[in-house]
């Protein structure tokens, strides 16, 4: 039996997963977060909806990790590009997670540290690596889910943080600071954190719903209720 968690923050981004019963199994307590249970073939899939932020996606993640053993933790939905080549309905898989909004500000500018570090007077050779790495097993079978689907899927670094990046000054800096990021979004650092830390496997997998090309934040709003689908594809075909 493989036991998978699926984190989505939204609720729009369940709406098209075929068969998932419109009430949920059961409740998170004492979040009130909706979780869906299925069973099919030889996979046992837990389903949360987290809300929107690293907050929310580290509470619902601890509760869950403290209680139940996961061959894989999986969140789905939706970021933005940093990245140029990256198109409305593509999907990024994430070959790894960078928290670009964990910093020590001094009188000498700012410095980028690794996701719970406080670098301060650490010599560079002790600091841990800012990026974290996904599980390259569960990418290539989340990327074979995705084969006939159209749009492309991207394997890169995704950023993420506290902050909504909604315009392409941001957008822009971030991809200057960060060259080889293709994504930003709000809750992969919690799930590529906790997920290292209590050794479980994780994948990021999540469709582009605004680009560097125009503003986000118009994109974003028109692009979020077409964009549930690709979520839906992953967890049909995790069920199928
Ligand atoms: C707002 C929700 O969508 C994701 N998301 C989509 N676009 C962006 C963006 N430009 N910046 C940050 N998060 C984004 C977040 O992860 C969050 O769940």
């Amino acid at each position: 039996m493989t036991r998978i968690l699926i984190l989505t923050a939204m609720k729009e981004e369940l709406k098209d997963v075929a068969g998932l019963p419109a009430t949920p199994t059961t409740s998170l307590a004492p979040f009130a977060v909706p979780v869906w249970k299925l069973q099919r073939n030889e996979a046992e899939i837990l389903i949360a909806q987290t809300g929107i932020g690293p907050i929310n996606a580290s509470s619902v993640l601890t509760s869950f990790l403290s209680n139940h053993k996961f061959d894989v933790v999986l969140l789905l939905g939706l970021g933005g590009a940093v990245d140029p080549a990256l198109k409305l309905g593509d999907v990024c898989i994430a070959t790894d997670v960078i928290q670009h909004d964990a910093v020590c500000s001094s009188d000498h500018g700012l410095e980028y540290m690794a996701s719970g570090e406080l670098h301060l007077s650490l010599p560079k050779e002790k600091r841990k690596p800012l990026k974290i790495k996904a599980s390259t097993h569960w990418n290539q079978k989340i990327d074979s889910l995705l084969k006939n689907q159209p749009g492309t899927v991207h394997h890169g670094i995704v950023l993420s943080g506290s902050e909504f990046v909604g315009g392409t000054v941001r957008k822009n800096l971030l991809k200057r600071t960060f060259a080889d990021a293709l994504l930003v979004d709000m809750e992969a650092c919690s799930v590529a954190y906790l997920c290292e830390k209590a050794q479980v496997p994780f994948v990021i997998a999540k469709t582009v719903a605004d680009t560097t090309h125009s503003k986000p934040t118009e994109e974003y709003v028109n692009f979020l209720t077409s964009s549930q689908k690709k979520t839906a594809d992953i967890i049909d075909g995790l069920l199928a």
